[in-house]
This record gives structure tokens, sequence and C-alpha cells, in this order.
């Protein structure tokens, strides 16, 4: 995998596909006995021994460190823990690229603001981690990935300088990591990388689901995204991973403004419940519940932030019908499944304009974060979610979240609020 993704593994044995002039420093697997870089699965392929034991040494720690990882908590390791692992070390490592730039940005004056290629640049970065974290991590086999972007306008040659700009971000971000310290991706190697995500998905198999950036829109303003990061298998999602670098850490039920401590990273394993870190380095995930309140009255909603990918009136209309007092949080991102799921707010409203289909990877991995915290996700004509169609969700209209006790009422109140706004179309 390392010499399909370009990079440069070198060893005593020789290069084995240098597509760099020899930058790395990767030890000699022959003189060192405990390998640096545990998770180079394709240096143990290519020795004697198929499944090296300090593999199984490696496969048994990261057991260890998930068990502990979980702090009291006593539920036994699950069939994911492994790529939960990988999914969370990805995800955490591309909101470190993301974060870079997201403050060069705002560091940056009005005029370099109006353009949009560190967005740009932060995307593809993201992906590319993710893309090569997951393989590097995890043991053979056939890898899938359904994601946002592709490398077809990278590969132009408009886009030399800004593949070089992505190129040294990825490389950095990477060093951070004591894993990945000493390789170093070609421009080729990340373009490989992101052409991972080129999947159609499906209901047979298993498929990584990624969207890099989701919420470019706060991204670019320095408001709320998230990376997002789920896995489907057999068509259902099993395991996610949302990085929210701009979340605050307490709750936001009173206020969006940045108060406190910011970055979250939200996970859940099917049937093993949600949890909730920070992103910084060494940290422990508490458990955490979408609130319990049963009264609309004191319930508060979230939507969108922008008004073009939700209707703000018919959602008001939704609120008002059930009798909501407070005003909507409006945020950007993902980030709005992590906020419910851990009973910042009650409900989530998501109603684009007609004709916007919902791609999967903005909702598979926020889907099992809810749901595993105890909250339900419908379209809305309270149908669950179907990710086992390709890249697009088929689905009723909208999107709409909330706990159990309040999805009865909430979806009496959405289809009413939907048939007014049939009614006043067609008068008009
Ligand atoms: N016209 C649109 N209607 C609805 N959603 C949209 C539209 N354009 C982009 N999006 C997507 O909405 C999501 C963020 O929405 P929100 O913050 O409103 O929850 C993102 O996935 C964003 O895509 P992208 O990930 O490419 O930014
Ligand atoms: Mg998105």
């Amino acid at each position: 995998m390392a010499a399909r993704l370009g990079l440069t593994t070198v060893s005593s044995l020789g290069p084995r596909k240098a597509l760099l002039p020899l930058p790395v420093r990767l030890p000699s697997l022959l003189s060192v006995p405990a390998p640096r870089y545990p998770s180079h699965r394709h240096f143990y392929t290519s020795l004697s021994s198929p499944i090296s034991p300090l593999q199984l040494v490696k496969n048994l720690s990261q057991s260890q460190v998930a068990m502990s990882a979980s702090g009291s908590d006593p539920s036994p390791i699950s069939t994911y823990e492994k790529e939960l692992a990988a999914a969370k070390k990805a995800a955490s490592l591309a909101a470190r690229l993301c974060q870079s730039v997201q403050a060069e940005i705002l560091q940056s004056d009005v005029q370099s603001k109006a353009d949009k290629s560190p967005v740009t640049v932060a995307d593809y970065g993201s992906q590319a981690i993710v893309s090569f974290v997951l393989d590097m991590e995890l043991s053979s086999g056939p890898f899938s990935m359904v994601a946002e972007e592709d490398s077809e306008d990278l590969r132009k040659d408009s886009s030399k300088e800004i593949l070089s700009r992505i190129t040294d971000l990825v490389n950095d971000t990477l060093s951070t990591d004591p894993s990945f310290c000493n390789v170093i991706l070609s421009e080729e190697g990340i373009l490989s990388a992101i052409d991972k995500g080129t999947s159609e998905g499906g209901s047979s198999g298993s498929h990584w689901v990624l969207d890099p950036i989701d919420g470019t829109k706060g991204f670019l303003r320095g408001d709320q995204y998230a990376i997002a990061l789920a896995l489907l298998d057999e068509g259902k999602v099993v395991l996610g991973v949302l990085a929210c670098p701009n979340l605050p850490l307490a709750s936001i039920q009173h206020t969006t403004q940045n108060v406190g401590e910011s970055g979250c990273l939200f996970s859940a394993i099917v049937g093993n419940g949600a949890w909730m870190q920070s992103l910084d380095e060494g940290s422990s995930p508490t458990k955490i519940q979408v609130t319990s309140t049963a009264d609309p009255v004191d319930a508060s909603f979230f939507e969108s932030f922008e008004a073009a990918h939700s209707l703000h009136d018919l959602t008001s209309n939704i609120a008002k019908k059930l009798g909501v007092k407070a005003p909507p949080v409006r945020i950007d991102s993902q980030a709005k499944y992590g906020a419910l799921a851990r009973g910042d707010g009650a409900i989530y409203l998501r109603f684009p304009h007609k004709g916007y289909r919902e791609k999967i990877w903005d909702h598979a991995a926020g889907y099992i974060v809810v749901t595993e915290a105890g909250g339900v996700v419908t379209d809305a004509a309270g149908n669950d979610l179907d990710f086992s169609k390709g890249r697009y969700l088929d689905l009723d209209t909208g999107i709409m979240a909330t706990n159990k006790k309040l999805m009865p009422s909430l979806l009496v109140a959405v289809q009413e609020s939907i048939k007014e706004q049939q009614q006043s179309a067609s008068l008009l």
C-alpha cells in the first residue's frame, strides 16, 4: 500500500518503490527488533513470516488501549474497535490540518478571504490524510471509501501550485504523529490517496464514508465545521467519528459563542453507545446521551446556519406547532448531530430546498453518533435513513433527529407543516 500511495519506504533491503529521492529515514527492519512503524503492514508481508509476532503484540496493545480509553466503562471490546482507533486517529490528524488552514484564513486580509483556495487545500488535504491513515492503520484486504473529493481537478497543470501546497501541508501534519513522523508522501501519493474515495458504496461489503470538511461555508467564516467519517458494513452504518475543531467542549444550549475550550471528537460503534472527548491528544472519552425531555416546550432545536441549506420558514412553523419556545440554534455542519447527541438541544431539523439530493457523507457519522446516544434520525416521513443506495440518500423531503419521546409529536408537526407549505405553494 505504501508504494501504491507513493509513500517512500526504504529498509536495509533496499528501496521498495522510491517515488521520491530518499528523504525518508526509515530504520532497518532487520536491525530494529520492534518496528517503529507498526502500522506499515506492507513491510510485514515482505518478510518471511506472513504475520509478525510483533503485529500480534501491536494488535493486543491496541485493544488494551481501546479498553482503557473508555475509562470506567466495562463494555467488552467490540468488533470495530480497531477500525474506531484508526478512524479517530485519521479524523484528528485531518482536523489538525484544517485548523492550521482556518487559522491562516482568519489571519489573512479581506482580499484573500474572498479567495476560496484555502478551503480547497484543506478539503483535499483532509481527504488525503484520512485515506492514507486508514489504509496504513488497518489490516490488509480491500479498501473502499466513498468521499466527496476526487483528484481530477488537482491533476490539471493549473493546479500545480495548489497540489504542492497540499502535499506540504499533509506531510507537515503527518510529521506531528509519532507513527508517521518519518514518512513523506509524494504529490502522486497525495493524488492516489484522494482517489481512494471514489467508491460508489452500496449494500454489500465495507465502505468508509468521508466528508473531509463538512460545512465549508462555516469553515470559511471561522465558524463550525466537521470532519465526518463513518464505516458502512453491508449497507448499515456501524461506526462513526465526528471531529469538530471549533465546537466548545461545554454545552452550547444557551450560546453558540465560543466559550471555554473547543475541539470535540464524537465517536460511536453500533451497540456500544456514543462518546465524546477533547480533540487534544491523550483525552479520555465520556459517554453521551440525547436529552430526555418529553415536553416540546422545553425543547430547543438546531438547524443550518445557511438559509440556502434548509428552509428556515418551514422549521419555524414546525417549532411553533410543537410549542417550542426557544429560538433556533443555527450552526454549520454535522456538529449539529454531535451537539444533539450530548443533549445541548432536543431537535435537529434539516429541510433543503426542492431538488437538493443529500449525500451519504453528510449524515452517516452524525446518524450513528445520535442513534447510539439514544436518539432517532429519520426522513420527513419518519423512515429510517438508508445508507445502502450508493453515494446519495434516497429520502422523503428532509431529515429530522430527536429523542424517542419527542419523535411522535415531531413527526406530526413536520407532516402538518409540509402539507400547509404545499397547499400555500399550490395557491400561488
Ligand atoms: N444547497 C444546499 N442545500 C443543502 N445543503 C447544502 C447545499 N449546498 C451545500 N450543502 C451541504 O450542506 C452541508 C452543511 O450544511 P449545514 O451546515 O447547513 O448543515 C454540507 O454538507 C454542505 O456541503 P459541503 O459539505 O460541501 O459544505
Ligand atoms: Mg458536507
